[in-house]
């Protein structure tokens, strides 16, 4: 029987197998951030351990870092955890790429940007949109702070083997649906639980027509299904978006790697635990209307009503609803919007500002609205700036912030105040996540631009 590509790359990896217990799997490369690893070098500082591979870790602050200025950090408590990240880095001889630096940004955006994430590796990180690095063809999975410490001490993580199940998506995608719109729908197609236990793989000709960038996104969106990995298989879309690139290998090197890259698919005869197929045709530009990443819609729907809701959903439906002061059978096109926020590790990336720039170009931004456009690295924010999109968005309004994970977590200054509705291009809508009593609405970079110029909930294909 063939091997899929998850298991391809798990069993190239296996140290050990305990029977009946966990495998001893190797890490490749471990991210660490301020917030989920302070207690890990304490774990090895007591022990008296050092890092085992310190040129396999590669550490930035992301959660903390504002996106006004960067200089000081006013919270005591953030500042504390960016200082602590950079003096253990120091201590235990790590990479840091430090707070206002130009390597700095948002971990799931400078992996794959530098090429420090690669096909066939396995990624591990205290933050469960590791995720993202599966993109590139890589087992990457988020951790927790214990498990950031064994793989500091030992390079190894033990982890059970997930069960594989391939998601096809076939087709073309209609105007104006992006990456953003796919992973919306999979996940209201197959809930926010739906692949708990799976590792997925993202398959089919949708997923090999998307450029790389929204291939991130997809694979950024898989925790919220439940999966810890979201892999695509890499294809010459993905070699030729990490040629060149900073810690691509270079040269011979490259030849080589590549060759071994093309080995990297799920074999013909493999056979999945799962396999789901989706149609590009039925996906719309979407947006959410709960509380989760799950709930919701094509834009141009309504939110259901009560009786199209299972008896027993139906308060933890009305429930959301409540919190997000809607009603069953909303429209949701046209409700005014106080937020906009485009950024975070789902779509902080070049391509995401040019979706945005392209929909405002020659456009004003509304009165209404409150906008943040927070590059997901200092690279990405050099991009915009070369690429003179800076420009365009400054004459329709904007203003171009600097990287961080910015308002998509309420770690930060860019908090949403309670009860203001906001627009986001991030991949939660949990409740208080922008800020507390915050209301967030999920869509697209296309969809939250058009929203941020009508001030109004806006389908971009209308505008
Ligand atoms: C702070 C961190 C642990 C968290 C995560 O694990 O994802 C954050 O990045 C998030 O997006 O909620
Ligand atoms: S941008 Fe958001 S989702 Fe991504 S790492 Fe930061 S807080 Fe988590």
């Amino acid at each position: 029987m063939g091997k899929t590509l998850f298991d391809k790359i798990w069993d190239a990896h296996v140290v050990q197998n305990v029977e009946d217990g966990p495998t001893q799997l190797y890490i490749d490369r471990l991210y660490a951030h301020e917030v989920t690893s302070p207690q890990a070098f304490d774990t090895l500082r007591d022990k008296g351990i050092k890092v085992f591979r310190p040129d396999h870790v590669v550490a930035m602050p992301d959660h903390n870092t504002p996106s006004d200025q960067q200089e000081r950090i006013d919270d005591p408590v953030g500042r504390k955890q960016v200082e602590t990240l950079a003096a253990n880095c120091a201590e235990f001889g790590i990479r840091h790429f430090a707070m206002g630096t130009k390597d700095n940004g948002i971990i799931h955006v400078v992996g794959p940007e530098k090429a420090l994430s690669l096909p066939g590796m396995t990624i591990v990180c205290g933050d469960s949109h590791t995720s993202t690095h599966g993109a590139v063809g890589a087992i990457a999975m988020g951790i927790g702070t214990s498990e950031v410490a064994q793989v500091l001490a030992s390079q190894c993580i033990l982890q059970s083997k997930p069960k594989t199940m391939r998601i096809n998506v076939e087709g073309d995608l209609p105007e104006g649906t992006t990456a953003k719109d796919v992973a919306l729908y999979i996940m209201a197609q197959m809930t926010t639980s739906g692949a708990t236990g799976y590792a997925v793989e993202y398959a089919g000709s949708t997923i090999r027509n998307m450029s790389m960038e929204g291939r991130l996104t997809l694979s950024n969106l898989s925790i919220e299904m439940g999966s810890r990995a979201g892999l695509i298989a890499p294809d010459e879309t993905t070699f030729a978006y990490l040629k060149g690139r900073e810690y691509a290998p270079k040269g011979e090197e490259w030849e080589s790697a590549v060759s071994k890259w093309k080995e990297l698919y799920s074999d013909d005869d493999a056979v999945f635990d799962k396999e789901v197929t989706y149609k590009a045709e039925d996906i719309a530009p979407r947006i959410t209307y709960g509380t989760n990443p799950g709930a919701g819609i094509a834009i141009d729907e309504c939110i259901p009503s009560l009786e199209m809701i299972a008896e027993e959903e139906r308060e933890q439906f009305l429930g959301m609803l409540d919190y997000m002061q809607f009603q069953p059978g909303q429209r949701l096109e046209d409700t005014p919007v106080d937020y906009c926020f485009l950024g975070a590790c789902t779509n902080g990336r070049i391509e995401d500002f040019r979706a945005f720039a392209s929909v405002v170009k020659g456009k004003k931004k509304a009165d209404n609205v409150v906008a943040w456009l927070v590059p997901g690295s200092w690279l990405v924010r050099q991009q915009i700036i070369d690429e003179g999109i800076d420009k365009i968005l400054e004459e329709a309004g904007f203003e171009l912030r600097l990287p961080s994970c910015s308002s998509c977590l309420a770690m930060n200054p860019d908090k949403v105040p309670a009860g203001k509705l906001s627009i986001s291009t991030s991949n939660r809508n949990f409740v208080g996540r922008q800020g507390p009593g915050a209301r967030t609405v999920l869509a697209s970079p296309l969809v939250v631009a058009a929203s941020a110029i009508t001030g109004v909930i806006t389908d971009p294909r209308k505008l």
